[in-house]
């Protein structure tokens, strides 16, 4: 993951050189009123069973290339047409193949809540977020000293953006518990060996409270693992590649959803 915020951090002056934040607030005012960050938590949460948050994804560091994806905003359309409560795009260039102009025309075709995800480390970087329309933003603990997650915590409520706080370990979890988090994702993919375990959302999930939500994020190969991630207690679910994979994605969300239906909650 170092190599990916060295890149971040390398493309970040070039980019505020050609837009200033001045603008770029302008820009999120003009898009008018964004969905509150406790209605995106709502969206996460249903008492129906986990709820789907489907990604746009080009490449994967750990997989390869995965898909073209020539028309970001038509996948995410058949996405929601299949049940998902919010598009996840990976905007990151270098290691992921994805823009902003991606996230900018997914806003336009769907009216879920939409995650900008990537390796945001400066603020400069969610006055983007809201330009571009998102609701939700990404923020890695594992990326950022308890100090700066602490400033992008509240910068992020002054743009109105909702925050998933992604952790890997117990500590981060612990972490991200005492900044306040209320969406709170935990990745069972290791961000330095690449490699996933599917436990970690079960272990980590007794370390964070009932009223926050929860996300277990990565390595859902089908609907068996959205099953599974359900019975462990997640709230939703983020899956990227075994969707852009598939050559029916709006009917690969809603098998997904199925096996995630918790009955006894009807
Ligand atoms: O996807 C990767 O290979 C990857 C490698 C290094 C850092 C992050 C990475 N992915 C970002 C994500 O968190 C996933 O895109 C997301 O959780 C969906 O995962 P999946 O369903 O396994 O594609």
């Amino acid at each position: 993951m170092a190599e990916i915020v060295a890149g971040v951090r390398t493309d970040l002056p070039a980019r505020m050189a050609e837009v200033s934040p001045a603008v770029l607030r302008r820009r999120a005012e003009a898009r008018g009123p964004r969905m509150t960050p406790d209605a995106v938590g709502a969206a996460l949460r249903g008492t129906h069973g986990v709820r789907l948050i489907a990604e746009v994804k080009r490449v994967s560091p750990a997989m390869g290339r995965l898909a073209a994806i020539e028309r970001p905003e038509a996948l995410a359309a058949e996405y929601v047409a299949g049940g998902a409560a919010a598009i996840s795009v990976l905007t990151e260039p270098r290691h992921f193949g994805g823009s902003l102009a991606d996230l900018r025309a997914v806003r336009d075709s769907v009216s879920v809540p939409l995650l900008r995800k990537d390796f945001i480390v400066d603020p400069y970087q969610l006055a983007e977020s809201a330009a571009a329309g998102a609701d939700l933003v990404l923020l890695i603990v594992a990326a950022l000293s308890g100090r700066q997650l602490d400033g992008l915590l509240k910068e992020a409520a002054e743009y109105g953006l909702a925050v998933l706080v992604e952790t890997h370990t117990e500590q981060e979890v612990a972490t991200a518990v005492a900044a306040g988090a209320r969406i709170i994702g935990v990745n069972a993919r290791n961000l330095t060996t690449l490699q996933v375990d599917r436990d970690t959302f079960p272990r980590l999930a007794a370390g964070i409270p009932a009223d926050v939500v929860t996300v277990a994020e990565s390595g859902v190969r089908g609907p068996a693992d959205v099953g599974s991630y359900a019975g462990a207690g997640a709230d939703a679910v983020l899956v990227g590649s075994a969707l852009v994979i598939d050559d029916r994605p709006a009917d690969a969300v809603a098998a997904m959803l199925a096996a995630g239906r918790r009955e006894e909650a009807e």
